[in-house]
């Protein structure tokens, strides 16, 4: 399988509001994104992206718009998390997303794959879509999702 892979990174913050240890405390990561496209390669003579399954600036162009962006220095707070949600809606024009699960890397990795994944299906007719996802909250620990076609 010919897939192609584009890297981003962006921080964070947040925290698992259970945690028998150190990740209860509000904290931060800097998250790095893999995004694996698999598609036909773009068979279009003088079109800028011929030969491509996508250009890697769109697809940052579009991980940025719908994911990126969203949750850059944004902090990811769990929905049934009221003490942390409370907080953060006392301070004015916090960056708040809320995760309707407790954001854990596995968790994060899910709600982002899905995501991306309506973002980029079948943008030209080529088959292209979200092949994996990886997220690595830390050098040492990451998630990995893959598509089930
Ligand atoms: N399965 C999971 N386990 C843990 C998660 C998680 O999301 N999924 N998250 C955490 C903490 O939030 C933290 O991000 C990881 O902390 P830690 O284990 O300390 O990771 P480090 O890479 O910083 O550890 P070193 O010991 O410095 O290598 C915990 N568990
Ligand atoms: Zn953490």
């Amino acid at each position: 399988m010919l897939t192609i892979t584009r890297k981003l990174e962006f921080d964070a913050g947040h925290r698992i509001p259970d945690h028998k240890s150190q990740c209860r405390n509000l904290h931060g990561h800097r998250y790095t994104l893999e995004i694996t496209l698999v598609g036909d390669i773009i068979q279009q003579e003088g079109s800028s992206d011929n030969g491509m399954i996508m250009d890697f600036s769109d697809v940052k162009a579009i991980a940025k718009e719908t994911l990126v962006d969203v949750w850059d220095h944004a902090f990811l707070a769990y929905a049934k998390d009221t003490a942390v949600r409370e907080f953060l809606e006392s301070i004015p024009g916090h960056k708040t997303v809320i995760i309707d699960s407790i954001p854990t890397v596995e968790n994060l990795a899910r709600t982002a794959f899905n995501i991306l994944h309506a973002a980029y299906k079948d943008r030209y007719g080529t088959g292209l879509h979200l092949h994996k996802l990886v997220l690595h909250e830390t050098p040492n620990c990451w998630a990995e999702i893959t598509a089930d076609n």
